[in-house]
């Protein structure tokens, strides 16, 4: 279990509080300045993978007392815990053991009594022959036709991670397409249909309920697009494979429980790319990478569980994160890869970070009185700095950001990949330093303006810098990196889910609405006048069956 410590009523938080104090007005230059190997101080090197976080509003006492902030909320144990199989997930009655999935050097790791490795090691052996057979050309349709195309209709887990990862690894991809249905609007399937033959496609339904709104809509769908070409219901035991907990409701559905692969309800929605969940990356990539991104994914796990907390990746983003958002009262956090594979890197990690920390009631079911979760958001490189870079720069809000770059593209194209990493280190750079106004007067002196001209324009081009980014540079982006990369961010949540002595891996906020759409469906199915709701739904039901 995890202890129920509020972080506010620590001996750390007082001192940091009175640290902060000191802090303010502190400028990231003059900590530079003064210390010629803070680079070297403030970076932590994994792997392949780079982090400097010296360009941070720290100093070593900032990073002592936060480190003393992690020792007294007990994150040791904590991480412990995580590890033993305990049933951390208190609100749901389970554990949160994503970590057994990647478990590269098959330790046995126990639930309840149980080791779960022979049931891991099962699935991902069925993954890899089901896998070898698509790709190679075994697995025929219904007219005897090798697979080309894989659609995963999953949502929110069992889509992001899938969906994520497959764009980010699509430099390793085979000739098997795979396309990511999500959406309830019928737009989203219909318009993946347009571009499918059902003779050479494979449905794969992913939903670890099997009970989702709209992979079941969007699995129906599917399924009776298909029989339209295949017009024989034997026929979809060769065109439909499910990925769930729940094998009553997939073979209700019509789906072979041969075809069927398992995971089990310690193995959260948002943190289940591990599990069979990845087969639409297996088949993508191949089995061999899907290995490789497991265990980037196992030895990051390693670091977490066993590196000093002052050198451990995880838990110092995870303490520079509530640095900022609990005293510097920083609401977003920015994820900013520049890398055009990793273009869905912020969209996973929204769910991953705001559906696990977007909570307001602590470990003892009382209201905090301090910040949780912070807002996720991004882009990549590039783009973002043409977009709503301006506001990070200039704009009144701090916008703590995460850089992520590899040195080497998978795409070396003339001088493309030196451009776009010059952007990466001018930003972070920029962000620090920001420009003086004397600097901006000289600039404008040089460019010939008049005094009155520079008067007019000085204030509006200075730039105060001491905007705080990490660096994360990798080598490559790799299987194995990706996968190290993506636990590092899931470690980094749970760290900060135990500080802010919340529940991070349940998820009841997104029951409300559900709830309510289930009482409106009916609603929306005849022509009456609604009147059972307050008057603003009242009045957009009626108006939308108005214009309907
Ligand atoms: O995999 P499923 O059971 O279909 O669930 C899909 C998603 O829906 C829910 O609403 C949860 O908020 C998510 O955590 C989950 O990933």
């Amino acid at each position: 279990m995890l202890k129920k410590i509020n972080p506010t009523e620590t001996k750390a938080w007082a001192k940091l509080q009175a640290h902060f104090a000191q802090m303010e007005g502190v400028h990231m230059n003059d900590l530079f300045a003064k210390d010629a190997d803070r680079a070297n101080k403030f970076a932590i090197e994994f792997n392949d993978l780079y982090v400097d976080y010296s360009k941070n509003l720290i100093t070593e006492e900032t990073k002592q007392l936060l480190l003393e902030l992690a020792e007294e909320v007990e994150l040791k144990d904590a991480i412990k815990n995580m590890f033993s199989g305990a049933p951390i997930n208190e609100t749901e009655g389970r554990a949160v053991y994503h970590v057994a999935l990647r478990n590269r050097s098959n330790t046995p790791m126990e639930v309840d009594g149980k080791d779960v490795m022979p049931d891991i090691n099962e699935v991902l052996g069925n993954m890899k022959a089901f896998t070898e057979k698509v790709i190679g050309g075994e697995w025929k349709g219904y007219t005897g036709k090798a697979i080309t195309d894989v659609v995963n209709i999953g949502i929110g887990g069992s889509d992001l991670g899938p969906l994520m990862v497959t764009e980010g690894l699509k430099a390793y991809r085979n000739h098997i397409n795979v396309h990511y249905v999500s959406n309830v609007d019928g737009t989203h399937i219909a318009e993946t249909l347009k571009n499918i033959d059902a003779e050479t496609t494979l449905f794969i339904i992913a939903s670890k309920t099997f009970t989702t709104q709209e992979t079941m809509t969007n699995a129906n769908s599917a399924k009776s697009w298909f029989l339209e070409h295949a017009k024989d219901e034997a026929q979809v035991a060769k065109h439909f494979v499910a990925l769930s907990t729940n094998t009553e409701k997939v073979t209700e559905f019509g789906i072979d429980s041969n075809n069927m692969f398992q995971f089990w309800d310690w193995v959260g929605g948002r943190y289940s790319l591990w599990s069979a969940i990845g087969l639409s990356i297996a088949c993508h990539i191949g089995f061999d990478n899907f290995e490789k991104l497991l265990e980037g994914a196992h030895a990051m796990d390693n670091h977490f569980r066993d590196a000093d907390f002052g050198d451990n990746l995880p838990v110092v983003l995870a303490l520079l994160g509530v640095w900022y958002n609990n005293f510097y009262e920083a609401d977003s956090h920015a994820l900013l890869p520049y890398d055009q594979y990793l273009h869905r890197f912020a969209a996973y990690f929204q769910q991953g970070d705001m559906e696990s920390n977007g909570k307001y009631v602590d470990r003892s079911g009382k209201p905090v009185d301090y910040q949780t979760g912070p807002i996720i958001w991004g882009e990549p490189g590039t783009n973002g700095q043409h977009a709503f870079y301006q506001l990070i720069h200039q704009g009144t809000k701090m916008i703590p950001a995460d850089f992520i770059a590899p040195a080497q593209s998978h795409n070396p194209l003339s001088d493309h990949h030196p451009k776009l990493l010059s952007n990466f280190f001018a930003q972070t750079e920029a962000l620090m330093t920001g420009k003086s106004e004397d600097v901006v007067v000289e600039e404008l002196k040089a460019a010939g303006k008049s005094a009155e001209e520079i008067e007019q324009l000085k204030t509006f081009k200075v730039f105060e810098g001491n905007r705080p980014t990490n660096s994360i540079l990798v080598k490559k982006v790799t299987p194995f990196t990706l996968g190290a990369m993506i636990a590092m961010y899931e470690h980094k949540i749970f760290a900060q889910g135990v500080i802010w002595n919340i529940f991070s891996f349940d998820q009841w906020g997104v029951e409300l609405g559900k709830q309510l759409a289930n009482k409106i469906l009916p609603e929306l199915q005849n022509e009456e006048n609604i009147t059972s709701h307050d008057s603003s739904t009242n009045a957009l039901i009626n108006k939308y069956k108005s214009m309907r």
